[in-house]
This record gives C-alpha cells, sequence and structure tokens, in this order.
C-alpha cells in the first residue's frame, strides 16, 4: 500500500506530497519519508540533513533560499504544527517556466508536503502564529553557496496571502532580479 499520492505540478520536478496517515483508535501514523517511494518522486540521493525551524508570528517569512550548483540540495518541506504557505520558485535560466513559483498550504492536518528539485529557492510565510517546520535536505549547508531572492520581487509577483512580515535582514537584502540574476547555475 503506497504512503504516498504524488502530484505534479506545473513546474518541471516540482512535486506534491500528500502523507496517507494509517488511522486507528489510538490516532495516526504515516511517514515524513521514505527513500523507496519517493524515489519515484526524483528523490535518489541520501538524506544529508533534516532540518527543523520554529517560526512565530503571523505573516513572517523566511527565503527565499537556495544553494548554487553543485551544492544544490533537494528538499522535502513538511509543516508539524500549525500551518505555512510554501513557495518555491523555478530559477533554473533554461527552464520553460524559469522565475515561475507555485505555493501549497502545509500544515499537519492536510498531511501535505512539498518535495523541491535542486534549481528551486524556497520560502514560506507563516499562516499561523506559531509554525514548525521539518525538512530534509539532499545536500549539507553550505553558506559559501547560499544565496536567496527577494521575496518582494516585482519581477516574481508571488501573491504572499497576508502581509509580509518580520524579514530577516539577510532576506530584506537580498538583491532584486532585475540587477543580474542569471539563475541557479551562475554563481
Ligand atoms: C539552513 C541552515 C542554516 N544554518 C544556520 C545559518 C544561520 O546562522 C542560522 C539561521 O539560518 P537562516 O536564517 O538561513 O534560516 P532560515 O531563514 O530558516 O533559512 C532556511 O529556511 C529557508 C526557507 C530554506 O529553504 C532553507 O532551508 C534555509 O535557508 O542557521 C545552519 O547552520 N545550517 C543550515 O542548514
Amino acid at each position: 500500500m503506497s504512503r504516498f499520492m504524488i502530484k505534479d505540478t506545473q513546474l518541471l520536478g516540482l512535486k506534491v506530497i500528500q502523507r496517507q496517515p494509517i488511522t486507528d483508535a489510538r490516532g495516526n501514523f504515516c511517514r515524513l519519508f521514505c527513500a523507496e517511494e519517493l524515489r519515484t518522486a526524483g528523490w535518489i540521493k541520501p538524506i544529508a540533513q533534516i532540518n527543523h525551524s520554529k517560526t512565530q508570528g503571523v505573516g513572517t517569512i523566511r527565503g527565499l533560499h537556495f544553494q548554487y550548483a553543485p551544492q544544490g540540495e533537494m528538499k522535502l518541506v513538511s509543516c508539524l504544527h500549525g500551518e505555512v504557505w510554501d513557495v518555491a520558485v523555478d530559477i533554473r535560466l533554461e527552464s520553460p517556466t524559469y522565475l515561475q513559483w507555485h505555493a501549497e498550504r502545509l500544515s499537519p492536518e492536510n498531511h501535505t508536503a512539498l518535495l523541491i528539485p535542486e534549481g528551486f529557492a524556497h520560502g514560506f510565510q507563516a499562516l499561523t502564529p506559531q509554525c514548525d517546520l521539518v525538512y530534509c535536505t539532499s545536500n549539507s549547508y553550505a553558506a559559501e553557496f547560499e544565496s536567496g531572492l527577494n521575496p518582494q520581487d516585482g519581477a516574481l509577483a508571488i501573491a504572499w496571502p497576508l502581509p509580509v512580515q518580520n524579514l530577516s535582514a539577510k532576506d530584506a537584502s537580498h538583491p532584486l532580479i532585475q540587477d543580474g540574476f542569471k539563475g541557479y547555475f551562475a554563481q
């Protein structure tokens, strides 16, 4: 019995993963990650890190972050407390959907995760006063390869559901795409 329903999006490689919980009188059990089942969704590397971020403040945004090639990372993003509006932006210069974005509401109640391939920037907005994200990455954190896009960049026109709040100084200072961004491969 499959433990996930895997759905494509309009951005090649970006998948919506619907966990299929097994429920009984005690509650329910579901897998957050399964190498065998998620291989078909494109996760072919070992997990390098599992991160937990706790975010407070409705409207808070973290992101949009990515690591340049060859230190790119796949991410499987799950929300285990609260609710977030999770966004992935295609930054593969040759992609027909370059700079297009896709968003999903993630919460423990909807059992939804986002599987984000390399070549995407990732960010999210807190829709509840506190949100806990747990996400697997396929590569280690490498500050020297890390960069980001400004979540309020007009070239992306991301329709954040709430007024943007509580950006870190780093996120507020990401350059605008018009200032010479050349995609994921061009550090
Ligand atoms: C990602 C990461 C960060 N750090 C250090 C770097 C900073 O000293 C501190 C906080 O980092 P940052 O402000 O980048 O954390 P977030 O804003 O939550 O960024 C993360 O959230 C967005 C939405 C993502 O998609 C990335 O996974 C990640 O960049 O943790 C580490 O030590 N290891 C790590 O793997």
